[in-house]
């Protein structure tokens, strides 16, 4: 099976500072890949690297196969690639049906849209509804609430219901439970089961090693800037998992 999303010889650096050093990365249709590894492993500039929020110095970047040049996260978002950041990119007083469609406005058919630009709210509203049902998020109760009187949970799945909504190929969680309790960190590790359901690969950025051994189908273990192993999380504990994150142990052979 041919990756989805393919990183290849990768090289970030900032000043002195290796972020990346020659680092592959895979992600396969359907599959949830946890990213994990120490502060500073390069996590995020391996995300980043692979969804146009920095440009790598060496190395490509491939998408279904084709090799791909993001200059910017807009550019990755127009090809399919959305990423969620643990700083969510919302606008707190818009309402949910907007911060949905932030850039994306629909608006009205014939005349009215073309030329006096009018949005088609109601048409906005009910695909946002569509969606956050379809996803299992209709616990909230009003699609013209504001972001900002959403709990946590909540907010993260809408977060995540926009990625999803917009024919995403791939969706990139940065660390999606870091902020939450624990009943809103369970609905969002559904969430991205559900996703998964749906066919859309995730690439998910976690220090929490629960979260990511419940959900991940594969997990890539990042040391000094590159992929130092793969392993399936049924045939690794978490020690193991932190241990070879750290180099308390010795990875097994990528090659194997
Ligand atoms: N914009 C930047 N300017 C200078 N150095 C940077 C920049 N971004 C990252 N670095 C450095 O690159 C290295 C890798 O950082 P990166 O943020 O990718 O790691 P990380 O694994 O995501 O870490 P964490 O888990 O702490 O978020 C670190 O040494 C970091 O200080």
């Amino acid at each position: 099976m041919e990756p989805i999303l393919k990183g290849r010889g990768l090289v970030k650096r900032y000043g002195k500072v290796t972020a990346l050093d020659n680092c592959d990365f895979d992600l396969y249709p359907g599959e949830i890949l946890a990213v994990i590894g120490d502060n500073g492993a390069g996590k995020s500039s391996l995300i980043k690297a692979v969804s146009g929020a920095v440009i790598p110095d060496e190395g490509d970047v491939f998408l279904e196969g084709r090799k791909v040049k993001f200059t910017s996260p807009t550019d990755a978002r127009k090809e399919g690639i959305e990423t969620v950041y643990q700083t969510l990119a919302m606008s707190p007083a818009l309402s949910i049906a907007d911060n949905m469609f932030m850039g994306r406005e629909l608006r009205k058919p014939g005349f009215r849209g073309k030329i006096l630009r009018q949005l088609d709210r109601s048409r906005m509203e009910q695909i946002a509804r569509d969606k956050l049902t379809e996803l299992g998020l209709m616990t909230i109760q009003n699609i013209n609430q504001a972001v900002e009187t959403l709990s946590g949970g909540q907010r993260q799945g809408v977060a995540v219901a926009r990625a999803a909504a917009f024919g995403s190929k791939v969706i990139i969680l940065d660390e999606p439970t870091a902020a939450l309790g624990v009943k809103e960190s369970r609905r969002v590790l559904e969430l991205i089961q559900d996703v998964r359901a749906r066919g859309i690969p995730i690439i998910l950025i976690s220090h929490n090693m629960p979260h990511v051994f419940e959900v991940a189908d594969r997990i890539h273990v990042h040391r000094l800037g590159k992929r130092l192993c793969v392993i399936d999380p049924k045939d690794y504990t978490m020690s193991d998992a932190v241990a070879f994150m750290t180099g308390a142990k010795q990875a097994p052979d990528l090659a194997a």
